[in-house]
């Protein structure tokens, strides 16, 4: 057996190997996904045959099997040279994946996804040395997300008036559903099954173009402080509900509030105030409360057109975000009359990278399989309108999960 094992580096633990690094390099943000075992580990009911391993029969094949963690981490793509660092200091690259008989470094081969796979392959070649194996986008994204919905406990949930509940999936009832990944951009993925999918839409308006446009309007200078800075607005200063036209009243023959956005951004028309006149956490608010119910509105009429009753989001856009979360939840209940429901992933930004990740194993460079994750961190909890989980914010980034693979 070759994991491609390595000792890090600078790291706490002396005893920690990884291995099977894979990047997603999207157009906002790069993910990490990588393999580690320790030696000391102790194990375990099964029988351990030393390094983290124990070995498991799989119909007429045997397995071993390696227990260890799955790391997750990210970066701003604008500050790739960070992510360089990150892998060279810590050596993930080294434990890539080496072909049999290859020089160290020479043909290390790292599964890589999204644009940036293509875009940055010659910048990991000449500063890491190493080879980005490519693989399609949407094939990892649909990977990632079959994967994690069948082997992750308490992967999906529900958000809806501020409360979170996990949906049990079975696993014989999975498909078909309609994945949304919310990234720089939006795209829409009919999933019937495991390889089997079409991206069926999309949409520029995402998570891009939410940081973007936000950073352009309120000078923030982190994602993290245009969405908490949304937190503390309030939209209706700057929308133009359906009262503001109807004199206070409801349309209530097409079954319109007045409370109702009519028009994003509508009040600046006739305001008279200039871009500084408004509080920066009320722009804020109306651009993701625009956002989120656009692609909330657009994924209903997608899962309409193919008659898809569960709709997952994904991508980091989300962020664990209660509001962003929320609004969307509600885009979809309101448009779908309740008939259709929006689920929402733990790992939401890390689909693609693990979908890479999974791809190690199909191309028979190293027979690897993850078979089971276990989560030892406490479950969300909710505090105001923020839940507060391990997954959120910040405390996603560097995050790993207890999980057992395959090898051969
Ligand atoms: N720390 C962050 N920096 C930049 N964007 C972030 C951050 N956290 C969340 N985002 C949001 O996530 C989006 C990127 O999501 P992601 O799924 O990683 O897509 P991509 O693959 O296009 O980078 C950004 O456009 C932004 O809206
Ligand atoms: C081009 C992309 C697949 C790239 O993925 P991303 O880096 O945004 O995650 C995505 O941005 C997208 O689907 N954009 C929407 C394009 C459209 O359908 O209009």
């Amino acid at each position: 057996m070759d994991l491609g094992e390595f000792q890090i580096p600078g790291n706490s633990d002396p005893n920690q190997k990884t291995s099977h690094l894979s990047l997603d390099i999207g157009g906002s943000l790069i993910k990490l996904v990588y393999f580690s075992t320790n030696d000391g580990d102790d194990d375990d009911e099964l029988g351990r045959s030393g390094k983290g391993s124990v070995g498991v029969s799989n119909g007429n094949r045997s397995f071993p099997v390696l227990k260890g963690r799955l790391h997750f981490s990210k970066f701003e793509t604008r500050k790739i040279n960070d992510c360089l660092d990150f892998i060279q200091t810590k050596r993930l690259h080294i434990g890539g994946c080496q072909l049999l008989g290859a020089l160290p470094i020479e043909k290390t081969i790292i599964k890589a996804t999204g644009g940036g796979a293509y875009k940055y392959a010659d910048l990991f070649k000449e500063k890491l040395g190493i080879c980005l194996d490519k693989e399609d986008e949407m094939d990892c994204l649909v990977a990632g997300a079959n994967f994690l919905l069948k082997a992750v406990h308490q992967e999906a949930f529900t958000y809806l008036d501020g409360k979170k509940e996990f949906v049990q999936i079975d696993h014989n009832d999975l498909y078909p559903y309609l994945l949304v990944n919310i990234g720089s951009g939006v795209s829409m993925i009919k999933v019937e099954g495991d390889g089997k999918f079409e991206r069926v839409s999309g949409t520029n308006v995402g998570g891009g173009t939410f940081w973007g446009l936000g950073r352009l309007l309120t000078k923030c200078k982190s994602f993290d402080e245009l969405l908490e800075l949304s937190h503390q607005g309030n939209n209706r200063v700057i929308d133009m509900l359906v009262g503001d036209i109807y004199g206070g009243t409801d349309y209530s023959k097409v079954g319109l509030s007045s409370t109702t956005i009519a028009s994003s951004f509508g009040k600046a028309i006739s305001d008279k105030k200039e871009l500084q006149d408004y509080r920066p956490e009320d722009i804020a608010r109306s651009l993701l409360r625009m956002i989120s119910n656009n692609i909330g509105q657009i994924a209903y009429l997608n899962a309409l057109r193919f008659g898809l009753k569960r709709i997952f989001f994904g991508g980091f856009f989300i962020r664990g975000h209660a509001y962003t979360m929320d609004t969307i939840a509600v885009a979809v209940h309101f448009w779908s009359k309740g008939e259709a429901k929006a689920m929402f992933l733990r790992h939401e930004g890390f689909l693609g990278a693990l979908g890479a990740f999974m791809s190690y194993e199909k191309h028979g460079l190293d027979d690897l399989m993850v078979h089971h994750l276990t989560q030892k961190f406490p479950m969300s909890s909710l505090v105001g309108d923020k839940i507060c989980s391990p997954l959120n914010g910040e405390l996603n980034d560097n995050e790993s999960i207890e999980c057992s693979v395959y090898a051969s």
